[in-house]
């Protein structure tokens, strides 16, 4: 069984919730960026000793917020040695806009596995896509390459859709059992 962590950066608490939510699925344990950009104490080495890292940043501006980018630039001294070569990565992010450019934020999670030498995990919840589909049905944002959440510009995180959050934990609970394939 591989340990997996759920690493994220929130700016307004809806990135948190989402967390929250994919690490209660996965059974995992939530590792914060803070308002720096900085990682807690011991961080790094929990990422390292971790068989899958789960990403998830709020989109902003089309892509991640700078918090994420310093990690991800501080990330750099970890690829030098590919320390994190053959770990399992996933991705989230949340946004105000129904499309918002989200897959521009996943793709650069995306991206940034790969630069570690990892394997992808996909969302892996087909989406609600039929007429009769409702906001708070099973995927209904309609993501493959990740969990996605949205909530309106001036909805605060207590008042995300509970479809999304019931969708990230579903997602955490697929990474969780693609990890538990793999031993450590
Ligand atoms: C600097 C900034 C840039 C943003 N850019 C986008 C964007 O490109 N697309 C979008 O849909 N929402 C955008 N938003 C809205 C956030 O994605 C949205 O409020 C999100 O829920 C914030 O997550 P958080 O509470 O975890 O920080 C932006 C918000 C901020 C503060």
């Amino acid at each position: 069984m591989t340990t997996v962590v759920v690493l994220y950066h929130s700016g307004y608490g809806h990135t948190q919730r989402m967390a929250q939510a994919v690490a209660d699925g996965a059974g995992a344990d939530l590792l914060a960026i803070d308002a720096d950009g900085n990682l807690p104490e011991g961080g790094w080495d929990t990422l390292t000793a971790a068989g899958a890292i789960i990403m998830g940043s709020p989109t902003y501006m089309g892509s991640v917020s700078w918090q994420f980018k310093k990690f991800a630039d501080a990330s750099s001294k970890i690829w030098y040695t590919q320390a994190w070569k053959d770990k399992l990565f996933a991705g989230f992010t949340h946004s105000a806009a129904i499309n918002g450019d989200k897959s521009s934020t996943l793709n650069y999670l995306f991206t940034l596995a790969m630069q570690h030498g990892g394997l992808w995990v996909s969302q892996g919840v087909m989406p609600s896509n039929s007429k009769a589909a409702q906001r708070n049905d099973p995927n209904y944002l309609g993501s493959y390459s990740g969990a996605i959440g949205q909530a309106p510009s001036d909805a605060g995180a207590g008042d995300m859709p509970p479809g999304d959050l019931a969708s990230a934990r579903a997602f955490g609970e697929r990474v969780a059992a693609v990890s538990a394939r793999f031993k450590s």
